[in-house]
C-alpha cells in the first residue's frame, strides 16, 4: 500500500464552497494515474470480495475505472450506475446528495436475486453509497461486498444508518489543507 499511502500525502487540496475536496489519481483522474498505484489498488480490492459473484456495481465516474479494472481479473461483468436515462425497460432512478452536490443517477441491468459487489473510489458523506445501497435493496439484490478505496472519517455519515458495512483499504481525514491517515490496510499485516 506505499503507493496509496505516498499519493495521499502530496495530492493537492481544493476549495469547493468551503468543502475540503481531495484532487487524487484514483477520486480524480487527476493528477495522472500511474499503472502501478492501479495495480495496487485492484489488487487489495479483489482480496476482499467474493469473486463468484454476479455482478460488480460502481458508480459513475471514478468507481468505472476501478470496476473495470476488476471486471477484467475476476470474469464479473460491470453495471455502471450512470448519472443520464437512457429510459430503457426496468430503469430506476435514485437520488443522492454528496458533500457538495445533489444528483440524480440511473441504474439498469441488476436484476431480483442478483448477488452484487458494490466498488467505489470513496466513501464521504455516504450519501452516493447509501442511495445505490436503498435502490438494490428494493430491486431485491443481495448485496455480498461493498469495497471502497477511501473513507472519510470524523463527519457525518448517511452510510451508519443502513445495515450494509463497508471494506476500506485507507480511513483518511482531511483537514486544514492536509490529509491524515487514521488506519489503512497495510496496518493489518504488521
Ligand atoms: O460519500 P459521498 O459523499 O456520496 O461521496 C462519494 C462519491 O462522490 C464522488 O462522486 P461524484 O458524485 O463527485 O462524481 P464523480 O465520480 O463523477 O466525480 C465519488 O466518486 C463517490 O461516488
Ligand atoms: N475527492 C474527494 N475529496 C474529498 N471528499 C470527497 N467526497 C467525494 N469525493 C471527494
Amino acid at each position: 500500500m506505499d503507493r496509496l499511502l505516498d499519493s495521499l500525502h502530496t495530492a493537492p487540496i481544493i476549495d469547493k464552497d468551503g468543502y475540503e475536496y481531495l484532487v487524487h489519481p484514483i477520486t480524480n483522474g487527476v493528477p495522472m494515474l500511474d499503472p502501478a498505484l492501479l495495480r495496487e489498488v485492484v489488487v487489495e480490492m479483489i482480496r476482499r470480495i467474493d469473486t463468484g459473484v454476479d455482478k460488480i456495481v460502481v458508480p459513475e465516474a471514478m468507481g468505472i475505472h476501478l470496476g473495470a479494472a476488476v471486471s477484467l481479473q475476476t470474469d464479473v461483468p460491470l453495471v455502471v450506475i450512470r448519472k443520464r436515462p437512457y429510459g430503457l425497460e426496468g430503469e430506476r432512478r435514485l437520488f443522492k446528495e454528496t458533500g457538495y452536490s445533489d444528483s440524480e443517477m440511473y441504474v439498469n441491468d441488476v436484476d431480483e436475486d442478483d448477488r452484487i459487489v458494490i466498488l467505489d473510489d470513496i466513501l464521504s458523506t455516504g450519501g452516493t453509497l447509501a442511495a445505490i445501497c436503498e435502490t438494490l435493496d428494493e430491486i431485491g439484490c443481495e448485496i455480498v461486498d461493498i469495497v471502497v478505496v477511501m473513507r472519510k472519517v470524523g463527519g457525518e455519515s448517511a452510510f451508519e444508518d443502513i445495515e450494509y458495512e463497508a471494506t476500506s483499504l485507507v480511513d483518511i481525514s482531511v483537514s486544514d489543507g492536509e490529509v491524515t491517515i487514521h488506519r489503512s490496510v497495510a496496518d493489518e499485516s504488521e
